[in-house]
Order: C-alpha cells, then structure tokens, then sequence
C-alpha cells in the first residue's frame, strides 16, 4: 500500500515537476501587464457608462415626472350585473392617457393621467409600465407607489394580485432579483423585505410572529440619517421570488380585512411592504441603501355608502382622515411647499422618506366603471387629476416661475452688486475730494486768519493815529457842560464813528480814547415825519425813517444821536411846541413809569425796555420826553454790521 503511494507520488511529482520552460517568458508577462491596464481602462470606462446611465436614466424619470399617476379601470363584475348597473360609464376611445366618464346629465368629462389601464388590461402590461419606476432603488433612489381609490375597484388586486394574476409587489421583487442576477459580479445587493399594516392609525407588523395576537405598540422614529424607522420591525432577507411569495401571503392572511356593502373582503388598512434595498459596488466601493414602498392603500369610499356603523364607521373615519393627510402631502410636495404635513397621520409620517425629493412616486387611481359608482368615480379622478395636475400642470410651470424668479434674483443681485461698486467708486472719489476740500478750506481759515491780523493791526494803527481829531468831533465839549451821563463810571458816549470796534483781546493794546472811540455802536432805523410846514411849525413828524446810532444794547454806554442832540439844542422859540407837542405825546406814549427824568438815578429798565437803559433816560435828562426817543424806546433796534461797515467807511472818508 505504501508502496503503491510512493509510486503515485513519485509519478505526480514527475508530472508537475517545474522546468525553466515552466516559467513564463517575457512575451506573457508583457502581455498580463498589457491585460492588467487594459482592464484598469476597461473598469473605469464601465463606471463612468455606469453612472451616465443612472443619470440618464433618471432624468428619463424625472422628465417624466417624480409624481406619476396611472389610472386603471377595473371590469365590470357580477355585482354590477345584478344591480342592475352594468353600463359602463367610462369611455377610452380618446387617447391611451386619456378617459372619458359620461355624468349622469349625459355629459362626458374628459380625464388626462400618465397612463391609463383599459379593464381589459393585463398585470403584465400594467406592470411594464411600472417597471422603470420600481428598478430606481436599485440605483439608490426611494420608491413609493400606492394604489388609491375606492373599495372594490382592484386595489389589492392591482397591487397582490392573485397566484394566477400576480400584481406588481410580487412582480416588482421578480424584476428587482433578476436586475440583481444581471448585476452579479458588479455590484452585490442584499433584499430585505419588511410588511405592516396601519389600522385605525396603529401600526402592525405583519411578519411578526403571531400577529393574530395584541403586540407590542410599534412607533416611527426617525433614525441618525434622517429617515423614518419603526424600531422592533421584522426585516426579512429573501433570497428569491419563492421567498417573497411565501411572506407576501403570510402577511395578507393577517392583514384586517371586514366586509362592507361595497367589497365582500374590504381591506379596512394601509398595507405597506417595504423592500430595503443594500447595494455595494464591487468595483468602486461604493454602498447604497434605499427602500421601496408597495402600498395598497383603504379603500376612500364615502361612510354613507358603505352603510357603515361603529367599528367599520370608527375604520372609515381613520381610512379617510389618513387618506386626506396623504393628499395633502402630496399636494404639498407637488407645489413644491416649503412645509410638508408628514405628520399628520401614520401613513404619511411613515413614508416620508420616500415621499418627495429625489423619491419616485407613483399613484394607481383604481376606478370602477359601473354606473353605480359615477360619483366615487368622479371624486377619484378629480383627486388623481389634482395630484397630477400640480406636478405637471402648474406645478411644473409654478417650479418653472420659481426657477425664473430665482434667475432674476440673480440677476438683479449681479446688477445690484455692479451699482454698489460704482457708488463706492463714486463714494471713493468724493471722499478724495472733500479731504483735499478740506485741506483747501483749512489753508483759506489760515489766510483769513492772517489777514484779519494784519487788517486788526492797521486799524490800531488808523485808530491811534485818528485819536486827537476824533476827539474834537466829538460832542464830548457840550456834554461835559452837562452833568455826567455816567456817574456809575461806565464809559461815557461818544460820537459815532465808523471804526470797528476791536476784538476782546485786542482792546488792552488800544489806549483809553481809542477804546472810547471804538465803542461798538449801533445803526438802527427810525420812524419820523418828514417836514411838512414852515420851520416855525416844524416839529418833529414821525412818518419818515431816519438812520440813527445807538450803543449796542449789552453795553452799559448811553446813546446819543444827532437827532436828539438837534432837539436838546433846538431854539428856545419851539420850546411851546415842543411842550405841546411833549403833552400829546405823554397822553400817547404815558404812562412810561420806568423812564427816569433823574440823570443821577440808575435806570432800572426791565425786559426789552432794559436794551435802552442809559442812553433814553440821559436823553431824556438833556431833551425830555422826545418821541423818538420814545418811539426808539418802543421799537427793536437793528443791529447790523453792515450798518456798522459803511459806517466804518464813512468816518475815514
Ligand atoms: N382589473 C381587474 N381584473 C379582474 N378582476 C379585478 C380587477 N380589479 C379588481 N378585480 C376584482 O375585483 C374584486 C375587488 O378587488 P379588490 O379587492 O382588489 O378591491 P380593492 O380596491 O382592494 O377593495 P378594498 O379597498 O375594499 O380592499 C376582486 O375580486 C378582484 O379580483
């Protein structure tokens, strides 16, 4: 025995005994590198198909729509028959989308879908149709198609089927496990297929192990990646269309199902089953996950019709309640809003992951074609109609308008950013102005300031220079024959002259003349009559306005004008008219209590009165109660340095 082994070893080695033939030449290595790069090229070509496909393919979708609608009518059956209703009231004469329904007022109604299903149409064809859609989550995108409308119209039996008709939940995972079959070898997938029920706004599992009995209260949660998740969901991998089979019927035997006037075997719930579907690309790595929901939904039939009362009549108003909020919710993602209402029922809540987005939706609008059901049939198609016509009537052209608003946005954002340049270019340049602006008015206060000095000085000079000429013109010789006009030591009056009076700082250079001198004074305008008569009844009118001098009313000096300094030495002839005249106007003028005939009493003037103390009361001390000096007495004075510059120009003439 042993023998024989060695002999069979010894002949074995012989056979794969390695020469340097054995080796392969350099011709074979060169050809593996060329092979190795070529299928380098050859994998990364394949990726990029690959993924031009997906997005080729998908836009397909959603050119077609990411919000389809199919319409299927079903046949008419026994039932129709026996009631008596056996017309049909829907005509497809028109175009393969489109059906007419005739009202009852013989009117015809007509209806647009994605598609529309004849009764005579088969699963087959129905699912052809449905293909495209269901093959999306293989390439990552969710999937939601449901079947809606009234009970009894072939909801179920669209979506389930039977064994001899199997409807597009069994057909859809036949597709998904042949894709899958195809794909070997490039990307691995894993199929996990979970089913529930949504009953009276409570969700059931209905692979759970038996389910016929109360179990544990199942809710929606939404998991770390934002999708929705029911925690304690059963998921079964299937391997194969056998599988599913098996599981489908499982999950329909404990489904809740009633009997209503309408459908002997009424499902009275949401039916959901969801294929999660994991994908990893062989090639690249890349790992994908994305559900698929197959929904066959309660029937919307009206509460009344059914007859319904208490438990059905309580199943009615959570099918209708659910099926309003998926209504809505569809609306809202068709008209693009920015609130979707997920949560305000189960059915929605749980979806929400595969309502919208990127997800691919899918709407059966099951009719029946009976007479009896005219206006469930009309209430489907409107509602369908609506789902539809918001994605691919307004909706597109509200998308559109939203798109277009946003280009303008752009736009006027673009423009608005070039106008804000331009004005701070602007703002840039006239800020560079107004700097060298204000450099130049600088430069100008400095000269200004300059010549004023210099001006200033000249004047000092003009003013001391001037001072014993000015003395004799002033009328200080007659007034120091009369008492003095100051004897509270402020600076006594002097004449009017047209020098300016000096700035603060200057005055302690100027001697005491010249500060007399340059006592500021003040022009002021005057009413008096102009004379009308002869000289002997000359008096003073006043009518006509005559320029006269006074101090400035904050110093203390006293004001004396030509004017009054004429009346003080007017002929003692006029003195009776004067007297008359003073009489009159006392009676006009008096009583003026706070004018003091006494030059040795301080005036005590008050208000605006006090702007004329000293110079009325000393006036009136050389004069009486002169009225212009009574009317200066009463009226604003003007103080005007232009009145004060000509006057300036006068005196050095
Ligand atoms: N297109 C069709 N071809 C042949 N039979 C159909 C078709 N549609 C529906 N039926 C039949 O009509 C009956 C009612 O259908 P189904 O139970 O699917 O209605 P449903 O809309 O699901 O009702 P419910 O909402 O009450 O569950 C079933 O016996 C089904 O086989």
């Amino acid at each position: 025995m042993v023998d024989t082994l060695k002999k069979e070893h010894v002949a074995l080695s012989d056979q794969v005994k390695l020469t340097f033939e054995s080796f392969p030449g350099q011709d074979v290595l060169k050809s593996v590198q060329l092979l190795g790069a070529e299928y380098e090229v050859l994998k990364r070509k394949y990726l990029k198909e690959s993924s031009e496909r997906r997005q080729l393919y998908n836009e397909v979708i959603e050119l077609k729509g990411n919000i389809r609608v199919f319409c299927r009518c079903r046949p008419l059956n026994g039932s129709d028959i026996v009631n008596g209703s056996a017309v049909s009231v829907v005509n497809f004469d028109s175009s393969p989308d489109e059906l007419q329904v005739i009202c009852s007022d013989s009117s015809k109604k007509l209806f647009k879908f994605d598609h529309v299903f004849r009764p005579e149409d088969n699963q087959e064809k129905v699912f052809t149709q449905t293909k495209p859609i269901v093959t999306s989550v293989l390439d990552g995108y969710n999937v939601c198609i449901f079947a809606y409308g009234q009970t009894g119209t072939g909801k179920t039996f669209t979506m389930e089927g039977t064994p001899e008709h199997r409807g597009v939940n069994y057909r859809t995972l036949e597709e998904l496990f042949q894709i899958c079959e195809e794909r070997h070898g490039i990307v691995k997938y894993e199929l996990l297929v979970s089913m529930l029920e949504v009953y009276n706004e409570k969700i059931r599992d209905l692979l759970a192990e038996n389910s016929t009995e109360p179990t544990k209260k199942l809710e929606i949660k939404q998991a770390a990646d934002g999708t929705q998740e029911v925690p304690g969901l059963v998921e079964a991998r299937v391997y194969g269309t056998e599988d599913v089979w098996e599981m489908l019927k499982s999950g329909n035997r404990v489904r809740s199902v009633g009997s209503t006037s309408a459908n002997e075997l009424s499902s009275r719930s949401h039916c959901l089953l969801r294929v999660t579907v994991i994908g990893e690309n062989l090639i690249n790595g890349q790992r994908t996950r994305s559900h698929l929901w197959l929904v066959d939904l309660a029937g919307s039939e009206r509460v009344a019709k059914t007859e319904a009362e208490g438990e059905r009549l309580k199943e009615s108003q959570f099918i209708n309640k659910s099926l309003s909020a998926l209504g809505d919710v569809i609306s809202a993602l068709a008209s693009k809003s920015a609130h979707i209402p997920y949560r305000n029922s189960k059915l929605t809540h749980i979806l929400q992951s595969s309502l919208g987005g990127d997800c691919k939706t899918l709407m059966f609008v099951q009719i029946s074609p009976s007479t009896a059901d005219l206006t469930e049939t009309l209430c489907s198609l409107n509602f369908a109609t609506r789902v539809r016509r918001i994605e691919s009537g307004p909706a597109r052209k509200q998308t559109d308008l939203t798109e277009l608003k946003y280009k303008q946005m752009a736009e006027k954002l673009k423009h608005d950013e070039k106008e804000i340049m331009k004005l701070e270019d602007t703002l840039q340049k006239v800020q560079t102005r107004l700097i060298a602006r204000e450099v130049m008015c600088k430069n100008l206060q400095e000269k200004v300031a300059e010549e004023r000095k210099i001006r200033l000085k000249q004047e000092s000079r003009l003013a001391v220079s001037a001072q014993p000429s000015t003395s004799t013109l002033t009328a200080v010789p007659k007034a120091a024959k009369k008492p003095p006009l100051n004897p509270s030591g402020r600076q006594p009056l002097r004449r009017i002259t047209n020098f300016l009076p000096p700035p603060p700082e200057r005055r302690p250079s100027l001697t005491k003349n010249a500060q007399g001198i340059l006592k500021p004074k003040r022009r002021v305008s005057i009413a008096a009559r102009p004379p009308s008569s002869p000289p002997t009844t000359r008096v003073l009118q006043p009518k006509r306005r005559v320029s006269v001098a006074t101090l400035r009313p904050d110093t203390t000096c006293d004001m004396i004008t030509s004017l009054s300094t004429a009346t003080s030495e007017s002929p003692s002839g006029s003195r009776s008219i004067r007297n008359q005249r003073k009489a009159r106007y006392s009676r006009l003028f008096a009583p003026i209590p706070e004018i003091r005939t006494s030059v040795e009493a301080k005036p005590t003037l008050t208000g605006s009165s006090r702007k004329f103390a000293g110079s009325p009361t000393q006036a009136e001390s050389r004069m009486g109660r002169h009225p212009t000096v009574l009317a200066l007495q009463r009226k604003s004075l003007v103080w005007s340095p232009l009145n004060l510059r000509s006057m300036r120009i006068s005196g050095r003439k």
